[in-house]
């Protein structure tokens, strides 16, 4: 086993250039539709010509496998354990959407210790080239792994709901991020559960108000995501619902976001995601 020094002299000289986007989807409080948003971002964004990765980086009660309506072989736990290689843990669904499966309830995928995570990033440096996008489904709330996942990424989208132990969590988590936000990162927030697109952009509003006296910054609006039945009905019934009814509020308002993910403006990146989330591993302090 290689030590963690030559670990990152390997990964400095296997650098490539750098042109795709990595977006962490994150929320401060747990089941606030993290993984139906990325689930469904993942198909839009598909369906506007980007190929997508998902990581689910949930990684110790991931479900992102539950929410494709899959049941993959492998997971990170046969990558960490060197049974299988990159390739052989990427599972493809039904709707082509190819992702990383973490696996539930194992506490030592949780707890990462910096070794397993290079390992993790090492690996997926054998094979970012092939796709535009990687979306990673990180779990929710404030621990290590979360928040270096989030500040070495392009863009980072924190989900709440109008509850105020949701709006306080997720309060908590954006202030840290916009607190230790580097040049290159662009922190949106999108608000879930609404009636409409007045409710989430006052409380865009409200948050944003909080967040400039304390840290000076503040998030992007990137949109809310309306209530909509149909959602829990999919994840029951083992469909996507952008995939079976595109016309659905939810739906619209996904492929809303996912429009502006593709035809926003990208800035041009001098430094990469793989020796971000190197030094942020070296350096972070998560109080
Ligand atoms: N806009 C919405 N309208 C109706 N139901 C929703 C909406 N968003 C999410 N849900 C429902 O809320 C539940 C939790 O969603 P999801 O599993 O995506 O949350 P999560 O934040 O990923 O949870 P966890 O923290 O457990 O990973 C699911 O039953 C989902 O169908």
């Amino acid at each position: 086993m290689k030590d963690q020094a030559q670990m990152l002299r390997d990964m400095a000289k296997s650098i490539r250039p750098f042109d795709f986007q990595v977006i962490s989807i994150t929320s401060g409080k747990g089941g606030v539709g993290k993984t139906s948003f990325t689930v469904n971002l993942a198909y839009h964004l598909q369906k506007l010509g980007k190929t997508v990765l998902i990581l689910d980086a949930d990684l110790a009660l991931a479900n992102v496998d539950i929410i494709l309506g899959e049941r993959p072989k492998y997971n990170l736990l046969h990558l960490l354990s060197g049974e299988k290689n990159i390739n052989e843990i990427i599972w493809e669904s039904k709707y082509g959407i190819k992702f990383i499966p973490a696996s539930s309830g194992f506490e030592e995928l949780a707890n990462l210790s910096k070794e397993k995570q290079i390992q993790i990033l090492n690996a997926l440096q054998e094979i970012y080239y092939s796709f535009d996008i990687m979306l990673i489904d990180t779990s929710a709330g404030i621990s290590e792994n979360v928040i270096n996942f989030c500040l070495a990424s392009d863009k980072t989208l924190v989900i709440t709901t109008p509850d105020p132990t949701a709006l306080a969590d997720s309060y908590a988590i954006s202030r840290i991020i916009l607190t230790n936000k580097p040049e290159h990162l662009e922190a949106g927030l999108i608000v879930n559960f609404v009636n409409d697109e007045q409710e989430a952009e006052k409380i865009h509003r409200g948050m944003n108000n909080i967040l400039r006296e304390f840290t000076g910054k503040t998030m992007k609006y990137y949109g809310s995501l309306r209530k909509d039945k149909k959602l829990s009905d999919s994840v029951k019934d083992r469909y996507i619902l952008s995939a079976k009814y595109p016309k659905s509020p939810y739906s619209l308002d996904v492929e809303h976001i996912a429009r502006y993910i593709v035809e926003g403006k990208v800035l041009k990146k001098k430094e990469n995601f793989w020796n971000r989330f190197l030094r942020n591993l070296k350096n972070l302090k998560v109080e």
